[in-house]
């Protein structure tokens, strides 16, 4: 029996502006993401992936498919229905700069239960849980009453990350998660993800490196122009790539071993592309 996708995107249409200004950032682009399953969603600086991001934050409203989370056809929400939605945590997202993630006035602490706050959880609670959760990101909970600036980049990404994750989501999104950081920081966080999936929650990572995602998920999906052009097992996709974008994508990844193309290669696949 297959568990019902936490992410289901149905021909999903995305415009920006109105009249002769109106462009299209994503077109018809399906896409699921099973519970424990993680996806990695690469794509070259504006192919639409923020836009995919924010609309499945409900930032963007689809011009037209559908969108569904665990199930729950939200396409039509209204704003107030995204905001109800947004506290119940069942998606959350980590962007990229652990810095600016987080207030630097606030403790470490206080960050971490401003999500259960708006909840409705009672401040006592909402601290003491706070409190339990930060061991499960390897953040050592005498950490909570420091201010972001008096702790490591390490240990600011991980309260990031327990801040994203303290309301339990059944799906995150990670936008460049690990690039920021150095190999031994990475690995950590790496081995915090694996056991989320282990748990059932759902990763999409976003990145315009498809070797930094490619040890890491089971799936990628890449989208060239707005319209995902593939959609594969992770390892099949970096072996047998199928499209001309992918394969160009390859060829240019710094970070996957043997996969770097030279400069020719490169040329005639983007020439392949525009053709
Ligand atoms: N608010 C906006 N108004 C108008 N056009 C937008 C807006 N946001 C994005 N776009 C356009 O939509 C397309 C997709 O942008 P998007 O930010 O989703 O790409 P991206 O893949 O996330 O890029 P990057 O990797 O640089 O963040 C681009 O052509 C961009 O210029």
């Amino acid at each position: 029996m297959s568990a019902a996708p936490v992410l289901r995107l149905r021909g999903l249409d995305v415009h920006y502006g109105r009249g002769r200004g109106r462009r299209a950032a994503l077109r018809g682009v399906d896409l699921d993401l099973a519970p424990g399953e993680t996806v990695g969603l690469i794509g070259e600086t504006g192919s639409g992936k923020s836009t995919l991001a924010r609309t499945v934050l409900g930032l963007v409203r689809p011009t037209s498919g559908t969108l569904s989370l665990a199930g729950e056809d939200v396409t039509a929400y209204g704003p107030r229905q995204w905001r109800a939605l947004r506290r119940r945590g069942l998606v959350s997202y980590v962007f990229q700069d652990p810095l600016r993630s987080l207030d630097p006035d606030l403790t470490l602490g206080h960050s971490l239960a401003e999500p259960l706050l708006l909840q409705g959880l009672p401040g006592k609670e909402a601290a003491a849980r706070a409190r339990e959760f930060a061991p499960r990101v390897h953040l050592d909970a005498d950490l909570l009453d420091r201010l972001p600036g008096e702790v490591s980049g390490g240990q600011r990404q991980r309260a990031v990350l327990a801040r994203a994750l303290v309301t339990e989501p059944r799906l995150v999104l990670l936008d460049e998660p690990v690039s920021a950081l150095d190999a031994a920081h990475r690995v950590k966080i790496l081995d915090i993800l694996k056991d989320l999936r282990a748990q059932g929650v759902a990763l999409l990572f976003i990145s315009h490196d498809l070797g930094s995602v490619a040890g890491t998920a089971d799936r990628i999906a890449v989208l060239h122009h707005g319209s995902l052009v593939e959609d594969g097992p992770a390892r099949e996709v970096v072996t047998r790539p199928q499209h001309p974008y992918t394969k160009l994508l390859l060829a240019s990844a710094p970070t996957l071993r043997g996969a770097g193309g030279d400069r020719a290669t490169r040329a005639r696949l983007r020439a392949a592309l525009t053709a």
